[in-house]
């Protein structure tokens, strides 16, 4: 095999990623160049780790030539000897929301089939700071504008439960990885979509492309939130360790915000709502303030309901569950508390 360049730092981000992964690795292959690199990356530290791998294909059914690119990425995996699976969404809808969320949801499940715990992906540093831009248009917090995380959790439930998603090549360039597939004269699938400039991401693509300026600006300010945030999430760890508990008859959690400030406690019953509901993001940010600032008062707390979940006081202690009449899946609330646990606690 071509001398891949920088190999080992690349290695050793799988190495840190993966470190505790079960069954095989998979990896969410579309063809793109990200994912194309990813592959061939991964395919050289699974090699020299002997580890197995599981590539996985999404065909949305959005657009015709999608069979036959997930056919081209078949025939790459097959010549690198790596099992791979083509996942076809029966129930197409044109919407981005939803065929993302059947894409997570369907490449867990079958990651899972296999005995596999960790999914990568091909997210880059272009994909971090076009995030930062969307976000910040969007009146994100500085939390949210730190980006994505090199290791999260699959953002569906129940589907993703206990699917960890990792992004080892989050701090390369894309124009880095297309040379790798350059010198290895791979030609990767250029998707019609990433032109259309009705996508904001598209936009930001483009204005990242035409200010390399505004492009390192953006990766210093994302490197210093990505520290602040470090610090955050280990406070979070461990006040999801030593403050959470579940209360098993009902199906709920029970906490106190002792000793959080406003800012960490808002992220905190965040966290806790989407865990006793499923719901994949957390509620508005201004009703998560308001909430966390009633219950850090000291007068009366009649109790409350939010994205779902109820919110009750008893002894100065918070009570999370399920709203009455919801048949949400609270059955798994403790795994996702397990999980979010560990997940926190890794930052530390
Ligand atoms: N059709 C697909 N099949 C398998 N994996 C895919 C597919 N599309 C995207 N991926 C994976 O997701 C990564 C990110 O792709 P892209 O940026 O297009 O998706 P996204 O919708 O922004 O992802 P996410 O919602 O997970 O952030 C790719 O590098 C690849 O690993």
């Amino acid at each position: 095999m071509r001398q891949l360049e920088g190999l080992a730092p690349r290695l050793a981000a799988f190495d840190r990623l993966c470190h505790d992964a079960r069954g095989p690795v998979g990896i969410a292959i579309s063809g793109g160049s990200d994912s194309l690199a990813l592959l061939f990356i991964a395919h050289e530290w699974a090699r020299s780790r002997g580890r197995k791998l599981a590539a996985l294909t999404f065909d949305h059914r959005l657009r015709t030539a999608a069979a036959g690119e997930a056919a081209r990425v078949a025939t790459i995996c097959r010549d690198l000897h790596i099992p791979h699976q083509t996942l076809r969404w029966d129930d197409p809808v044109n919407r981005q929301s939803s065929a993302r969320r059947a894409r997570h949801a369907a490449l867990a499940l079958a990651l899972k089939a296999q005995g596999g715990t960790h999914l990568l992906t091909g997210h880059t540093a272009n994909d971090q700071a076009e995030t930062f831009l969307i976000r910040a248009r969007q009146g994100s917090g500085w939390y949210g504008l730190a980006g994505m995380q090199a290791l999260s959790m699959s953002p569906v439930w129940p589907e993703g439960e206990g699917v960890r998603i990792a992004r080892p090549v989050l701090s390369e360039n894309r124009e880095d990885l297309r040379s790798l597939l350059h010198a290895r004269g791979q030609v990767w699938i250029e998707d019609p979509s990433n032109e259309n400039l009705a996508y904001e991401r598209v936009r930001m693509r483009r204005l990242l492309a035409g200010s390399p300026e505004t492009a390192a600006r953006v990766r210093r300010c994302m490197a210093e939130l990505a520290g602040l945030r470090a610090i955050e999430d280990r406070r979070l760890g461990r006040w999801l360790c030593d403050h959470v508990v579940i209360s098993e008859d009902e199906g709920g959690i029970e906490t106190d915000l002792g000793g959080l400030s406003m800012d960490t406690a808002v992220r905190g019953l965040g966290l806790l709502i989407q865990a006793v509901t499923g719901r994949e993001t957390p509620p508005r940010r201004e009703n998560l303030v308001s909430l966390a600032a009633r219950l850090m008062a000291d007068t009366v707390f009649a109790g409350a309901t939010l994205g779902g979940a109820k919110l009750v006081r008893k002894q100065g202690r918070v009570h999370l569950m399920p709203e009455a009449g919801r048949d949400g899946p609270e059955t798994l609330t403790a795994r996702r508390i397990d999980s979010l646990r560990s997940l926190y606690a890794a930052s530390a």
